[in-house]
């Protein structure tokens, strides 16, 4: 693991203790219990793919160690339907606090706000997080395989499937890549072009993983992704799905950006990716 992957699972995990602590397994469940049904995340990727278009996750996050704070006038909801209103398929919504400004109620805002499905992107390294997630309304929620070893990350995704969310499993290299296709079930594999020692992002990552992905799963390309050029350069190696944050979150309108991003034609030729 990276020094900052350490650092900020090693500070969530004191977190996750804490909030066990004062969370009673009861009040968990009757949380889970109350909570909406799950809205179908790698489904409405699907469909915007099947329809011929691009599946983009819109980002919702205040800030991030690499950019620091990226948008002063942060308000979810309005971001959620800003970017419903611009062609997203799905959301995804940071509640991790120290390192990235967010918080569970930036999650409840955007999905109360729309009816895209919504993950929850926070840094996974304990099951409790998976019914956290549910409790709190997350339709999908992320596995970093770089956080997580094989038997963990299998467990994970299990519970995160018995209480009907789906999963992206997030890799950075090969060996993580061969991790995840050997060891979970999810049909959604996201390629990470940010090199979590430097923090720089560098699409070549997507590039050179994307043709071991086997057709059966769906890539989703993930960060650096700011121009229509980028995404014609991931769909070319056969991703249609996106996962886009700090660029869309830096405009004024991230939901016009986001529609002028999806309105990119597909290359000519573009790789499979249904
Ligand atoms: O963004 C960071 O600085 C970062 C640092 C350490 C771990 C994860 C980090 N980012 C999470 C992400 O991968 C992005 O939020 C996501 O893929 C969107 O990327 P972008 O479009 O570049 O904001």
């Amino acid at each position: 693991m990276t020094d900052v992957l350490q650092r900020i699972c090693a500070t969530t995990a004191e977190e996750v203790a804490q909030r066990k602590k004062t969370c009673p397994a009861a009040e968990l469940e009757a949380a889970i219990a109350a909570a909406a049904p799950p809205r179908g995340f790698a489904r409405a990727l699907a469909a915007k793919v099947e329809a011929g278009g691009y599946g983009l996750i819109a980002e919702i996050k205040q800030a991030s160690p690499s950019a620091g704070l990226i948008r002063p006038d942060f308000n979810p909801a309005e971001l959620a339907k800003s970017y419903a209103a611009g062609g997203a398929a799905c959301l995804s919504v940071l509640t991790e606090g120290p390192n990235f400004q967010g918080h569970p109620d930036h999650l409840r805002a955007a999905r109360a706000a729309v009816d895209l499905p919504v993950l929850r992107k926070d840094f996974m390294v304990d099951p409790w997080q998976i019914g956290e997630a549910r409790a709190m309304g997350a339709d999908a929620i992320l596995l970093i395989l770089a956080a997580l070893d094989d038997t963990l990350a299998a467990e994970m995704e299990a519970a995160a499937f018995d209480l009907g969310m789906d999963v992206l499993a997030e890799v950075h290299d090969l060996g993580e890549l061969e991790r995840a296709l050997s060891v979970l079930k999810t049909p959604l594999i996201g390629i990470n072009n940010r090199n979590l020692k430097t923090l720089k992002t560098d699409l070549a990552v997507t590039e050179a993983l994307a043709p071991l992905v086997p057709a059966e799963r769906d890539l989703v390309a993930e960060s650096g992704l700011h121009a229509p050029a980028d995404l014609a350069r991931m769909a070319a190696v056969g991703a249609r799905r996106f996962l886009i944050g700090e660029s869309l979150m830096r405009q004024p309108d991230p939901g016009a950006a986001a529609g002028a991003l999806l309105a990119e034609p597909l290359p000519e030729g573009a790789a499979g990716g249904l």
